[in-house]
């Protein structure tokens, strides 16, 4: 079976903001994680917010909401075509462009924030990745994001159980192998020019199994998730870089 099959998200961009499609779970975790982010960015507007791995726009039109002025980037052109048909629809200004996160089509030293949300466990090249968000960062500039683990706990979770067995997830949309480790991501932050990290687990499914599967029945029942930040970043993780030097305030 192919791995980190990235045309499920072509296939699901025409569904993307129904409430029934596959991916709609997704947009259920931005009042979560940025609980995490509002403590580096307590006002966001104004503020120039890239979204890397922007999908349909569910974390483009949340910051939209919010008073960012924002550009979303996504690798598929369907995606990016029912973004751009959402913001219509709902009256929010947003820059949308197609294009990948390992060659991000924008000058340097542009954006305030850089947001990518479930993605890097996607992308081809982490390190390049990183080095070209640094580069579209202004200095001092906050990259927030979340991503998974490569543990035996993450493979078991996400893989074995939500992918293969419950079919939660569309088997096939991760690669294991392509999860990376906080460890690993801090030295690529550091390698460009992050000066500061900090990442905590990003506890959706509970520290014990039991509560791990009390999560999965709540979600399965009521449709909604709860997450808590803490020091098990085994799975999932949460985290801020800052970009080296100091031209920008966030309030
Ligand atoms: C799990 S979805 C997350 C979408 C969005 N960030 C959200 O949370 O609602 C992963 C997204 O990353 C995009 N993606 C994967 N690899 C990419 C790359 N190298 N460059 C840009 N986008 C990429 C996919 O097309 C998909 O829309």
């Amino acid at each position: 079976m192919e791995r980190n099959n990235l045309a499920f998200y072509d296939q699901q961009a025409a569904q993307w903001w129904d409430e029934t499609a596959t991916v709609f779970p997704l947009s259920q975790l931005n009042p979560l994680r940025f609980q995490f982010f509002d403590r580096y960015v307590p006002d966001w507007r104004g503020l120039q917010v890239l979204d890397v791995g922007c999908g349909g726009g569910y974390t483009c039109e949340f910051l939209a909401q919010r008073g960012a002025v924002v550009t979303g980037i996504d690798q598929s052109a369907a995606c990016i075509a029912a973004a751009q048909a959402h913001a219509q629809s709902t009256g929010l200004a947003i820059d949308y462009h197609t294009g990948v996160a390992e060659q991000l089509p924008f000058a340097g030293d542009r954006f305030d924030i850089v947001t990518c949300v479930d993605v890097l466990e996607h992308v081809q090249s982490v390190p390049t990745t990183i080095a070209e968000i640094g580069r579209v960062l202004k200095p001092g500039g906050f990259l927030l994001f979340d991503t998974l683990n490569r543990t035996w706990q993450s493979r078991l979770l996400m893989i074995w159980l939500l992918e293969d067995w419950l079919r939660l997830i569309p088997q096939g949309i991760h690669d294991w192998r392509q999860f990376v480790s906080p460890e690993e991501l801090t030295r690529h932050l550091q390698q460009a020019d992050f000066w500061e990290v900090e990442i905590q687990g990003f506890d959706l499914f509970g520290r014990h199994p039991l509560s791990q599967l009390q999560t999965l029945w709540y979600y399965w029942q009521t449709g909604s998730l709860w997450a808590k930040f803490d020091d098990i970043t085994q799975v999932f993780y949460i985290g801020m870089a800052r970009k080296h030097g100091n031209s920008m305030s966030t309030g």
